[in-house]
Order: C-alpha cells, then structure tokens, then sequence
C-alpha cells in the first residue's frame, strides 16, 4: 500500500489538471494519478513516469514505449482529452519541448494485452503541417522502388523514405541502413515484442516491418515520409494513429508484372514462383478491400510518375517548394499553462504570471495527427501579445 504523494489536489479547476512539485507533476485521470518527473527507474537521463492508484491505494511502474523525453530541470503537463497528455518540457528548445504521454489508446491496449502490464507512450509533438505519410503497395515488380526513387530524387527536402527491418539477404546493390535494415530473425523478434514495430508481417517467407524509429526520423527532419509496405502491413498502418494515405500500384497485366521481374534480375526461379503466386492474392486484396484511397496502373512509366504526383497534389510549381520550419523558440523552465478548447497558453512571463505577458504563445493543438507509436504531427505555435489575440473574453490565465 502506497503513500498518496503529498501534492495531490482532488479536483483541478478549469480543466488545467496542473500541480507540480519540483520537477514532477501529476494529472488525475480517472482512478488514476499520473506522476511525471524525475528521472525514470531505468534510466537516468530520461523523464520518468509513476502511477498511483487511487482505488487500490498502490503505485504501479508501467512499461514505457517510444522515444522518451530528456530530463529537463521542469515541465509543465496538461490533460488533453482523457488518454493523452501533453508534457511541455522548460528550458528547451520548441522542436524538443512538446511531449505526449499516451493512455488508453489503441495501441496501448494492444501493447497491454501483449505485456501483461500497465504500458504508457511517448511520443514527441512535432510543430508545422507537414503532411500525411504515404504507403504505397503493390506486388513485387510492379515498380514500386522505381517509382518512390523517383519521388525522392525529383523533390529531395520533402519526402524521406521510412527505411524497413527486413530478414531477407540484400541484393547486389542494396545497402544496409538506406535500402533496409538487414536483420537477424530473432533479434527482429524481441524488438517487435518490445513495441518498437509499427507494424510487421511475413512476406514472401521473411519478416519485414517498419519500425518507430523509421518514421520518426523523417518527421523529425520535418519531411513527409513514404513506405513501401506489403498489404498486410498497409491494413496495419491503417488501424494505426499515423494517419496514413494508402496508393496501390497495380501491373498492366499479370504477364508483364512476370517480364518485369524477371528482366530485373535478383530473384531465384523459386523466389520468383513465389512473388508471382503472392502477386495474386495481393492484387485481389488491392481491389476488393477498400483498404487504398488511389490505386494507380503502372503501365507507361513516365504517365504513372505523373498521376502519382497528381495524387500527392505536387504540381510543377511545388517543385521547388520547401517546407518552411517553424522559427525556434526557448521555453523558460518557469511558465504556465491553461487550456481554451484545443489550445494551449503558455505563458513565460514568470514575474508576473497573473498577467498576459509579451512571453504569450498559443499552441493550436486543432489539427493534431498521428500519435504513438510514432510522432504526433499538426502541431502548430504561434506568439501573441495579449490573450484577447487569440481568445475570447472568459478565457482567463489560472
Ligand atoms: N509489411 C511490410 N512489408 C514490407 C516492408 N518493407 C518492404 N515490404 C514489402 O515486402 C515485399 C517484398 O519486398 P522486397 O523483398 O524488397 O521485394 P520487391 O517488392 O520485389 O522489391 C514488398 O511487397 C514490400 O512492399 C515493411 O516494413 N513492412
Ligand atoms: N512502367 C514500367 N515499365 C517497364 N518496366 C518498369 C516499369 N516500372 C518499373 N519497371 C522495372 O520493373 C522492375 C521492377 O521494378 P521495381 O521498382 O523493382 O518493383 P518493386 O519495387 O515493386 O518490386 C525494375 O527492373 C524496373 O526498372
């Protein structure tokens, strides 16, 4: 039987579920009390998270999945919508200091179920509208590769490829870390059981999966990120939180899918009767599931390239387009945070915390996507002088 930690309160007002003491907070979520801060058990370097059940009276270590965020030496932490909370980590910089932590979603309760035990996820909020991932699919040979290497030729700063684990034994040409991430099974095996897959599945009689890393690191560098991921693996993504758009690519006829593979060369006559006889089921999944928003014909390759681009809205102009990075801004260790629908003040005005300081940023969370296991996308901040800027009347600081 645990000790209710000292700085609890009861009921938090105005839906700001605040209380800190040192550098932990806590948020009451249902039965449950969320403390977030210090370092975690595991390690030190890390924020940590307890929680306390206020029915059984005990404390409870959960299972941590994701990236978790640096210890800083303060945050502040906000209770969204009942299974996320937002952590704002001070003394950094704003690509490193919004933070969710996940309950009670989905995948969490599939994570759950898998370890037995009460599991929460991290994951990092990423500012700026950069659009949804794209999963393209099709059967092996359609051209696929050829295509996506066209994409990210023809416009490099926006589009970053989600690099797969895979089991396989790399091609001629393939290299390890840009192609795939040529691995062994059973070390594959473990990393899926940890949570570090978004999804896996068993094509062609070796395991492929995208992990959470793959994705992460192309949000990160703030492109739009594809993967090249069987069907399976696209029903996966699909009940996922990435919020994905789904393109099927589809041959002009199962005898030229056939030539293509095997002017291509890198198969065995086995694995080539193999990919073929796959190829049939998975062009039947492609048509009939409703799984893809676009299928596309690759027939003429140029014309295919170009309703591809179509489909993705990039017309000659966006060429050159980049995506424009949201300015960096400090968030000091002392500020405060109150919650008006789906936005967030945070106030870094310290000395006069009763006032709209000129520290007054909004954090528009309308337009949030994705989510663990992965980044959440969509997150948008913006300074304002006053909070009648963005507010209406009642909205007072707490
Ligand atoms: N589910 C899933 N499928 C993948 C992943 N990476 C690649 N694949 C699929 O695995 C299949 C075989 O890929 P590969 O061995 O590279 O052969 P290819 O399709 O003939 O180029 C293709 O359908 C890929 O789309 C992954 O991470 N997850
Ligand atoms: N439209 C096309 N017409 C003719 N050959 C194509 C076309 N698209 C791709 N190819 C060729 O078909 C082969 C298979 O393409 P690839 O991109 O490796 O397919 P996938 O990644 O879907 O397995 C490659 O040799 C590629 O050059």
């Amino acid at each position: 039987m645990g000790e209710a930690p000292a700085f609890f309160a009861d009921s938090f007002p105005n839906g700001v579920d605040l209380k800190s003491k040192g550098h932990e907070t806590a948020i009451c979520v249902g039965s449950k009390i969320y403390v977030i801060g210090g370092a975690d058990q595991e390690s030190l370097s890390v924020i940590g998270v307890r929680i306390f059940d206020k029915s059984s009276g005990e404390w409870i270590n959960p299972i941590v999945v994701g990236t978790q965020p640096k210890l800083s030496n303060g945050h502040s932490a906000v209770l969204l919508n009942g299974d996320r909370i937002l952590v704002i980590k001070g003394n950094s910089k704003s690509d490193d200091c919004f933070w969710f932590l996940e309950m009670g979603t989905p995948f969490i309760r599939e994570q759950e179920k898998t370890h037995g035990n009460e599991v929460v996820a991290w994951s990092k909020g990423v500012l700026g509208n950069v659009e949804k991932p794209i999963v393209i699919s099709g059967p092996s040979g359609v051209g696929k590769g050829t295509l996506i290497s066209k994409l990210m030729k023809d416009f490099p700063s926006m589009f970053g490829f989600s690099v797969s684990h895979t089991t396989r034994a790399p091609r001629e040409k393939e290299q390890n870390g840009f192609h795939y991430h040529f691995s062994d099974r059973s070390v594959m095996e473990r990393d899926i059981k940890d949570g570090k897959f978004l999804e896996f599945a068993s094509v062609h009689g070796n395991l492929y999966g995208t992990s959470v890393d793959a994705v992460e690191v192309v949000a990160d560098a703030g492109k739009r990120c594809i993967l090249d991921i069987d069907v399976q693996g696209a029903r996966s993504v699909r009940a996922s939180s990435l919020d994905a758009i789904f393109i099927f690519i589809s041959p002009p006829s199962f005898e030229e899918l056939e030539k293509r593979l095997r002017a291509r060369a890198t198969e065995t006559e086995e694995q080539i009767q193999k990919r073929l006889r796959n190829a049939r089921a998975e062009l039947e999944q492609g048509k009939s599931s409703g799984l893809f928003d676009h299928t596309l014909v690759n027939d003429d390759l140029e014309s295919c390239y170009e309703n591809l681009k179509n489909t993705l809205g990039l017309t000659e102009g966006v060429k050159t387009a980049r995506i424009t990075y949201p300015e960096l801004v400090d968030f000091p260790v002392e500020h405060l945070v109150s919650k008006i629908d789906q936005k967030i003040l945070i106030n870094c005005g310290a000395a006069e915390y009763q006032k709209a300081s000129d520290n007054m940023y909004v954090l528009d969370l309308s337009l949030l996507k994705g989510g663990a296991p992965g980044r959440t996308r969509g997150l948008n901040l913006y300074v304002t002088n006053s909070s009648n800027d963005c507010v209406n009347g009642d909205n007072q600081l707490s």
